[in-house]
């Protein structure tokens, strides 16, 4: 860069570097997908379209920095990934690692997006953009405890909106008279409601309704339970 009198200013950017030897986290999360699925008519609860699309963006970004990731989690309209400790991509700038993993994700989901919605044109007032964050965690058990935190949220959230959307769709009730029935159940008692009333095994769900997705260093993407296989996930990291 040519050298000018004006080149002080540079003195005003300011880098936050993710501490050494901690695991990072950077989660992208859709904005307002709650619009944005409706504008697209997503299936309710669950877009299998939808999630897959998810699915293949978060893929090529693992792809592209495979030799730094030791795997991604996703739901809904959310990704994280999980770089090693050791891990010096971008110098561990806080900055590079959270907007050029976001803009990634979101170029490929616009890219792929005719691949799974062939017959669903994005008009470009409701395009797809996501948020992110880079978090550091100091240990082992904090970045498992994360990944399994996630994959939890995504059990209760699943069969809280199963539930929620069949009373709905199968018995008749209204979204208000569905709600108060859920509210104050617990996991086994919407497995319950679920079977007897709307007739429907919630083992029987899609796997990738109930457990997420998961996607190692080697692009390779799964729907395992996360909580009991977490050792064999960190397993060499
Ligand atoms: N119908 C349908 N909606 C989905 C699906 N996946 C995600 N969503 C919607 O996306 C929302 C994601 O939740 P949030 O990230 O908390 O909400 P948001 O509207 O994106 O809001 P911000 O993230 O705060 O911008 C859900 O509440 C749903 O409304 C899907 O497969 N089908
Ligand atoms: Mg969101």
């Amino acid at each position: 860069m040519a050298k000018s009198r004006f080149e002080y200013v540079r003195q005003f950017e300011a880098h936050d570097t993710i501490l050494p030897e901690t695991y990072i986290v950077v989660r992208v999360d859709g904005k307002k997908f709650h619009e944005f699925s409706k504008h697209y008519h997503f299936e309710k609860p669950n877009d299998a379209r939808a999630l897959k699309l998810m699915n293949a963006s978060a893929k090529n970004v693992v792809l592209k920095y495979r030799n730094d990731v030791i795997c991604a989690f996703g739901e809904s309209d959310e990704y994280s990934f999980i770089l090693r400790k050791n891990s010096t991509l971008f110098k561990r700038r806080q900055d590079k690692l959270s907007t050029l993993f976001v803009s990634l994700f979101t170029a490929n989901y616009v890219a792929l997006w005719s691949k799974f919605f062939p017959d669903v044109a994005l008009d470009y007032k409701n395009l797809p953009f996501f948020d992110s964050r880079c978090v550091c965690y100091p240990n082992l058990t904090t970045i498992k405890d994360y990944l399994c935190w996630r994959f939890v949220d995504t059990h209760i959230n699943n069969l809280y909106n199963t539930v929620f959307w069949q009373l709905i769709v199968k018995c008749g009730l209204s979204p208000q008279e569905s709600e108060q029935k859920l509210c104050g159940t617990l996991s086994a008692d919407k497995q319950e409601i679920l079977f007897t009333e709307c007739g429907i095994n919630y083992n029987n769900e899609p796997e990738m309704f109930k457990k997420g997705s998961t996607i190692n260093n080697k692009g390779e993407i799964s729907h395992i339970d996360v909580v009991k296989q977490i050792d064999a996930l960190f397993e060499s990291f």
